[in-house]
């Protein structure tokens, strides 16, 4: 660990339990170290800023009166000896100050160490010549809706027994609605004052969190509505959001997901996401994950009847479903990144990586667009060439969490919280977006890799620029024509006979589905994954094998296009087509990406 760190405080405290060691205690910008101070053979500790969620001041009335004691709750990532696998582990240090005989003086310094220790839990940069006026923000309460029948009807448990003790440990402040009916959530977001919460956290599975975006996405103040930060724990049997906000944060995704989870969701900024506007032939609805036809939605909605068996139902589908494989004739229609020829040869000669890539940006009515060279307009949609893309005009939010509701005892001596929190009007703010502290800490397991596209790239790109209106109207699908009508002529269309067709917008799909493993919260892109028919029985079964670790994009059989939108036209009247996991019409479906149009909490 690199030594220049500036030491902001020093200290020598008690480690509680024990009376009799004394501790050299310092904080830096990036941890907390603890050494014996009378033994030179005790090893030094360390607590990363980046695993700690929250820090106390408490006072015992049995132990010790004029102490005043500080605990640190820190979550750093262990080994499993079972299997080598990655989890975080809750870990508690308490400090025993005692640096006088009044208990007053001990609380002053117990509550200057806390201030800062928050502040850089939360990774905001504290200076030495700051300390004395080091404060922690008051941030808003969470509003959490808990689908009590979701997954195996856990969820209610779920947040009593581990999400809400993580939250009150870092003194997040938090309202329970428990949904009364399917659509409850929907309402609660349609009349919610938003003003009045700091975000919503959902404790359930995909189903309700895809209520909740299209509860906001139907207000009239829709797009200020849907800059309303949301946040998830996995209550459901469909987590794939949880799963795609903890892969894209580099936690571990195969152990403890609801810890992992409410980790993510102490340490979160407001980060944008994508949502792709759905249109069938009788509704618009807004999707976050994918939209899946043939085999992967037949196998996704035909399980649905066993779903005791859990993840199993799909492996039993699969193979049901191989023995007597469906084909389905479409029309596929899309508006590609880069070029796309049809009558190439193979995949990788169809898709040109690197000609001049399309690019969808929607800016509010507010920003100007001086620095977009000419325009011209193209299908409804103003299109815009600019030379040398920078990084498009999304803002990027981050914040800050929250204060308290009560204490709890993680240990039965220390009992009264006195760190001075009650609820409070809270405060959210932005702070430097260079974040060291923050990352630095973060485990290096999963292959995550940044997308030239989300950042701009340095070739030329044609970028199609949509204005946000605020006139109280629904967002206009300005990159579609009505499904009555052809396509845009700017498209492709590919007629042929294929097994399998999703548009995905996340890496993973489920647990062992890494889909789209290139996809992004916010990348601006869907990727279209298609299987066409003529791909031996044999080969399917070995490329399903592959889902699991996102090798299948190198199959020959796979073609995957990043596009801005996507029409499907099956042939038939029998299929099946699923948006987010939830069962549609079946019959023409289109749709396009509105980049980074909502908040999610999580870490990028
Ligand atoms: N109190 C309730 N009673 C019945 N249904 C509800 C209730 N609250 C929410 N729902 C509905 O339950 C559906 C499934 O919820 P959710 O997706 O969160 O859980 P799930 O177990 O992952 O389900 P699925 O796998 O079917 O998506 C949602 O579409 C929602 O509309």
């Amino acid at each position: 660990m690199a030594r220049k760190c500036e030491v902001l405080l020093r200290g020598e405290f008690l480690l509680f339990p024990f009376k009799k060691s004394v501790y050299d205690v310092e904080v830096t910008q990036k941890w907390i170290s603890y050494e014996n101070a009378r033994n030179d053979y005790d090893e030094k500790h360390y607590i990363l800023f980046g695993d700690v969620t929250g820090c106390r001041c408490r006072r015992s009335r049995t132990y010790d009166v004029s102490s005043c004691f500080l605990t640190v709750y820190h979550y750093p990532i262990c080994i499993k000896s079972n299997g080598g696998k990655r989890s975080r582990e809750k870990q508690t240090v308490t400090f025993d100050i005692h640096s006088s005989e009044n208990f007053e003086e001990n609380l002053r310094i117990c509550q200057r160490w806390r201030n800062v220790i928050m502040s850089l839990s939360l990774s905001a940069k504290v200076h030495k010549e700051d300390i004395e006026s080091c404060e922690v923000p008051l941030p808003r309460k969470l509003l959490v809706l808990i689908n009590p029948f979701s997954g195996p009807g856990k969820a209610l448990q779920i947040f009593q027994n581990g999400v809400s003790h993580m939250l009150e440990e870092a003194d997040i402040s938090f309202k329970l609605v428990v949904t009364e009916h399917a659509g409850h959530a929907t309402e609660v977001m349609r009349s919610l004052d938003l003003s009045a919460w700091y975000g919503v956290v959902i404790v359930s599975g995909d189903g309700l969190i895809y209520e909740v975006i299209n509860g906001l996405m139907s207000r009239s103040d829709w797009e200020t509505a849907i800059n309303f930060p949301i946040g998830c724990i996995p209550g459901g049997s469909g987590n794939a959001l949880c799963l795609n906000i903890n892969y894209l944060a580099g936690e571990p995704v195969d152990l403890n997901p609801i810890l992992h989870s409410t980790f993510v969701l102490i340490k979160h900024r407001v980060i944008p996401m994508d949502l792709v506007l759905v249109q069938t032939q009788k509704t618009q609805l807004f999707s976050f994950l994918s939209i899946t036809w043939g085999l992967i939605a037949d196998i996704d909605f035909e399980s649905e009847r066993m779903r005791v068996l859990g993840a199993s139902r799909f492996t039993l589908y699969f193979i049901k479903r191989v023995l007597s494989l469906r084909k389905y004739r479409a029309k596929i229609s899309f508006l590609p990144v880069t070029p796309y020829d049809p009558d190439a040869k193979n995949q990788k000669e169809r898709v040109r990586k690197f000609s001049k890539p399309r690019r969808f940006t929607m800016i509010r009515n507010s920003t100007t667009q001086n620095n977009l060279s000419s325009s011209v307009c193209e299908n409804g949609v103003q299109g815009v060439y600019r030379r040398n893309g920078t990084a498009h005009s999304i803002q990027r939010f981050r914040s800050k969490s929250m204060p308290a509701v009560k204490d709890i005892d993680h240990d039965s001596q220390l009992t009264e919280d006195i760190s001075g929190f009650e609820e409070h009007d809270n405060v959210m703010f932005s702070v430097d977006d260079t974040d060291e502290c923050f990352s630095s800490s973060l485990p290096n397991g999963n292959p995550v890799k940044e997308d030239s596209t989300s950042t701009g790239s340095d070739n030329t790109f044609e970028e199609m620029v949509h204005t946000l209106s605020n006139d109280g109207q629904p967002i206009k699908a300005s990159l579609l024509s009505p499904l009555e009508e052809e396509v845009p002529s700017n498209w492709v269309t590919i007629e042929d006979e294929f097994i399998t067709a999703c548009a995905l917008y996340q890496p993973y799909l489920g647990p062992d589905n890494l889909a789209s493993p290139e996809s992004r919260l916010n990348d601006g892109q869907i990727h279209l994954l298609m299987i066409r028919s003529g791909i031996p029985k044999s080969a399917l079964v070995n490329l399903f094998l592959t889902f699991e670790t996102g090798d299948h994009v190198n199959s020959p059989y796979v073609e995957m296009v990043k596009v801005l939108a996507f029409r499907l036209e099956p042939s038939g009247t029998e299929g099946n087509i699923m948006v987010d996991g939830e069962h549609v019409d079946y019959g023409p479906i289109q749709g396009q990406v509105l980049p980074g149009i909502a908040r999610i909490m999580g870490v990028q």
